[in-house]
């Protein structure tokens, strides 16, 4: 199987969520929420997220409020487990967060 693809350990998952601070895991998902200065800069960051999800071929579960962001993500394709493809998605994620103005 491709590596990226095989499910983490709660080892791995704890070592990894060290090292994304504001991320953890709920439910079986990889998330975090975000909050912004406004509605429209809450949408940009949707659609910079939907950029890199396809760039990736891997798409997280986006909850769109007011002024908030939710990004919740594990692989569909291994019935739902935490992989690589999660924090590699996770990290993109966290690398443009604050070109839209994160509070
Ligand atoms: C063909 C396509 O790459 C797959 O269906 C991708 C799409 N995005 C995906 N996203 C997530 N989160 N899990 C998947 O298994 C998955 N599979």
């Amino acid at each position: 199987m491709n590596a990226q693809l095989e499910p983490l350990s709660d080892k791995d998952v704890e070592e990894r969520l060290a090292e994304l601070p504001g991320w953890s895991v709920e439910g079986g998902l990889l998330c975090r929420g975000y909050r912004f200065h406004g509605h429209f800069a809450a949408v940009a960051m949707v659609v910079h997220v939907a950029q890199i999800q396809e760039e990736l071929g891997h798409h997280a579960e986006l909850t769109l409020g007011y002024n908030r962001l939710g990004v919740a993500v594990n692989t569909h394709s291994v019935g739902g487990r935490i992989t690589h493809l999660d924090f590699g998605l996770a990290r993109r994620i966290e690398e443009i967060a604050p070109v839209h103005g994160v509070r």
